[in-house]
């Protein structure tokens, strides 16, 4: 028949069928074909594979018969290939009924049927590509658009999973670009200063025209805080601070649990006690004026810990609001540039407490919260311990009830956590090599076979297995070219030994501006609510300032250089 690529041959079952075909271009591995099916219409397959066969050239027999068989096909004239038997296996996915419901046949399909080529309405609606809002590329090898709900996104969360250099933070830009189109808040916790580029358009290429849509810069919507200082990171808009104000024991041991032992924490907690008795309104210096009147000796080591974690500049009495950072149609960037690990986690855990509290009472709108090496902010039990784990796993079972979304992204699926991950209702996959990688992955996700295994393996860059409630089967999606520019490029080594060094950059002088004071401070755990702050004012005592211990280590620790 006109336009078939193939006839249904052999055994056939209501889920799979093999069928034969002519030429070995007809079909290939994963495309979608459609069959007739007597009780249902026409019905959607895909090609899982295509194996050929020859019975002159067996593998059954001996090199030099099989030698003799081909010369003498040759002889005769006779193309070899043309007794060759080519046979594609089809996986039945279904048909839409009238109401709308994805059926699959109950009846075998019929041996000696044709097979044909899928047409994109078909694909569409049978796999449910169209429909929603977010348009994040094209169903691999074809031109129909793939989208995705923002509800589901966001409520249900989302994963990005891949081995390094294969695309996940320019995938996650196209997620986080159709976000912002739409005015959803976003937080974003950038450990490798990748986001700051979503400012500027990309240029120009011929991959605009192939997925319809034009370079755009989103410049006056994405903020760069820096919890470090504008020396250390000049391309950040704003500082990050955590509240300094009415700081409990709790708080100030949790940001390095490891350096307060029990007489520390003890100095501490009477301190504090004192000052709750006298002050409504303490600062870390009142703290530190209070341990210096304790008659232990430990009190010096309390003594240096605080002055450390005062001098980092990270807690203030002008914290950064959770207004501020969760705004309509705006994406703040957290750029941990130059900021030490175990206070990158810290800030995690209190600032995305704070976050989970403000949006449980509404405080702040519905918005997604992006954690880049998510491995290294929610790890797996087992492989470390992290301030920030605990929160995270909180966010993504409760998160739903509150409109708090999270866009996990990781090069090590295995090394996360799996409650976390369980929770990923899309799911979205790019190359993995990695054995414990790829088991963890098909591991989480249902209806996937050794023959995803195979096809993640193989995935070239931009090409990414999309798993999603929102579509009906894992499918595999080109993603969309980037609307602003990619930050995550390679650094080229052998360029960059080739050209001379650039000069030393010039010291600016201090922290350069201040984040505004606003009514929904980023307050570290178990101080004073979210959402009423203490009111600021200058601390009430200065301490008496002795020689530190070891000065400054704290600081070096946190931001591995001197301010
Ligand atoms: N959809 C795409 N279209 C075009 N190019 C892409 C696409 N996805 C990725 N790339 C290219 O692949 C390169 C690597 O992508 P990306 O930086 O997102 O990888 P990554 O997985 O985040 O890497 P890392 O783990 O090192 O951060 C990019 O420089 C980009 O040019």
């Amino acid at each position: 028949m006109r336009g078939s690529v193939g006839i249904i041959s052999g055994e056939t079952g209501s889920f799979d069928f093999k069928f034969l075909i002519s030429d070995s271009t007809a079909v290939h591995r994963g495309e979608y074909v459609k069959a007739w099916h007597e009780g249902d219409g026409w019905v959607l397959c895909q090609v899982l594979s295509i194996k050929r066969f020859s019975d002159k050239v067996s593998i059954k027999k001996s090199f030099d018969e099989a030698k003799k068989a081909f010369e003498e096909l040759k002889k005769d004239g006779k193309d070899r290939k043309s007794s060759d038997r080519i046979v594609a296996e089809a996986t039945v996915i279904g048909s839409r009924d009238p109401s709308g419901l994805l059926r699959a046949p109950k009846t075998p399909f019929s041996p000696g049927d044709d097979v044909f080529k899928a047409d994109n309405d078909l694909i569409s609606s049978v796999l449910g590509l169209s429909g929603n809002e977010m348009y994040i590329g094209l169903l691999d090898g074809t031109d129909i658009p793939v989208h995705l709900s923002v509800n589901s996104l966001v409520q249900k969360h989302c994963s990005i999973l891949a081995k390094t250099g294969s695309g996940k933070s320019y995938t996650a830009a196209v997620l986080l670009e159709e976000l912002l189109d739409r005015k959803v808040p976003l937080l974003i916790l950038d450990p490798h200063s990748e986001y700051a580029s979503m400012k500027e358009p990309a240029s120009k290429s011929a991959d605009f025209r192939k997925f319809g849509v034009s370079p755009k810069g989103y410049g006056s919507n994405v903020t760069i805080y820096t919890p470090a200082n504008k020396v250390i990171n000049p391309n950040a808009d704003e500082l990050f601070r955590l509240n300094g104000n009415n700081l409990t024991a709790k708080d100030l041991t949790s940001i390095f649990p490891e350096n307060f032992n029990s007489t520390h924490i003890g100095i501490l907690y009477e301190s504090i006690q004192k000052l709750r008795a006298e002050m409504e309104t303490y600062t870390l210096d009142d703290i530190i004026f209070e341990v210096s009147n304790n008659e232990s000796k430990a009190r010096w080591n309390v003594m240096s810990l605080l002055e450390d974690i005062r001098d980092s500049d990270l807690l203030s009495s002008s914290p950064t609001s959770l207004e501020e950072l969760m705004q309509k149609g705006k994406a703040a960037v957290i750029d941990f540039k130059g900021v030490a690990p175990d206070l990158q986690s810290m800030i995690v855990a209190q600032l995305c407490s704070a976050l989970f509290e403000a949006r449980k009472m509404n405080a702040i709108p519905p918005g997604m919260l992006v954690v880049e090496e998510a491995h290294n902010f929610a790890p797996e039990r087992g492989f470390s311990k992290t301030a920030s784990s605990e929160v995270l796993r909180t966010i993504a079972s409760e998160g739903r009830k509150f409109g708090l979304g999270m866009l996990v992204i990781s090069q090590r699926p295995a090394r996360i956590d799996k409650n976390v991950l369980s929770q990923c209702g899309t799911q979205i996959i790019m190359k993995v090599t990695n054995p414990n990688d790829l088991k963890s992955i098909s591991k989480g996700l249902e209806g996937v076979n050794s023959f995803v295994e195979d096809e993640l393996m193989r995935l070239p860059p931009g090409v990414a297995m999309l798993v999603s409630n929102d579509i009906e089967r894992p499918v595999l999606i080109d993603v969309r070219v980037r609307k602003s520019k990619h930050g995550g490029e390679s650094v080229n080594v052998l360029k960059s030994a080739q050209t001379s060094s650039p000069a030393p950059a010039k010291r600016a002088p201090g922290p350069v501006s201040q984040p505004p004071a606003s009514s929904a401070p980023v307050q570290a755990e178990g101080s004073a609510e979210a959402g009423s702050p203490p009111p600021k004012r200058q601390p009430s005592r200065q301490p008496d300032r002795q020689p530190k211990a070891e000065g400054g280590g704290l600081f070096k620790k946190i931001f591995g250089s001197e301010k």
